[in-house]
């Protein structure tokens, strides 16, 4: 039994989709053919059906990369092979508007777990044949969305303190949004043999300056979260 999931490794399938909110997991679970509820643990609720006729789990990992790692870690240890993250994101680029969906190729760093697992140097690294066919499925949704491919940036902080956040910089670089668990799943999938990639619903503007937009509630930012549940399903049944 994994002691946090609370799953036999016998209940999981190879391809598994993750996603912060345990909503968020039913909803998704919700689009699967027979799809039934798997364990329920803390933040981790982990469903299981078919999507075209592959078997798929849906997990909840909850806000933040350390409780994220010890999914993605329980994961690993159950034999799944490929994971795709269903996130929502902070936006760094004006033309990258609330309710766009951003494929992440890659993720800066800028959480506290990864530096206590691999060196400062180790990039996190989306795996490209998830990125592909992510952006594969992501072009025969047709959905209208922009849909944006690069580099996000992974941080711990969602509401700021006094030590001020160069958000400039990373904008500047090109970055294109900001979520909270992504060089978690990188790096971890990385080590422990996984295939994993990442798509983001934009809910908002990261940085202060591009003014305080953040709300995952609204309509345009809940339609993008079907999208990408959907064009992630495609995409974790997809890949070789
Ligand atoms: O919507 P999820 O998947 O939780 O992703 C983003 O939303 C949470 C913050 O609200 C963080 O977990 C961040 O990474
Ligand atoms: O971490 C996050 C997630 C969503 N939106 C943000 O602005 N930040």
């Amino acid at each position: 039994m994994l002691p946090n999931l609370k799953i036999d490794p016998k209940e999981l399938p190879e391809r598994v989709i993750v996603c912060g909110d345990p909503k968020r997991a039913v909803r998704i679970a919700s689009l699967l053919e027979e799809h039934a509820l798997v364990a329920e643990n803390r933040e981790y609720h982990s469903y299981k059906g078919k999507w075209n006729g592959t078997e798929v789990a849906v997990v909840s990992h909850g806000v933040g990369s350390p409780g994220a790692a010890v999914c993605f870690e329980e994961l690993a240890k159950g034999g799944v092979k490929t994971i795709i993250r269903v996130g929502t994101a902070g936006s760094y680029q004006k033309e990258i508007e609330p309710g766009s969906l951003v494929i992440s190729s890659a993720a800066v760093r800028q959480d506290g777990l990864t530096s206590q697992l691999v060196p400062p140097g180790f990039p996190a690294l989306a795996n490209r044949h998830v990125v592909d066919a992510l952006a594969a499925a992501a072009e025969n949704h047709n959905t209208g969305l922009t849909v944006a491919e690069g580099i996000t940036l992974t941080l711990d902080v969602f509401y700021s303190g006094v030590v001020e956040f160069p958000h400039k910089l990373y904008q500047k670089a090109g970055v294109l949004a900001v979520e909270m668990e992504n060089s978690a799943l990188f790096v971890i999938s990385a080590l422990r043999g996984m295939r994993a990639g990442s798509i983001l619903a934009i809910d908002g503007y990261a940085d202060a300056d591009l003014l305080e937009t953040y709300d995952p509630h609204t309509e345009s930012t809940q339609k993008a979260i079907e999208a990408e549940a959907r064009i992630a399903l495609d995409a974790v049944v997809a890949v070789k």
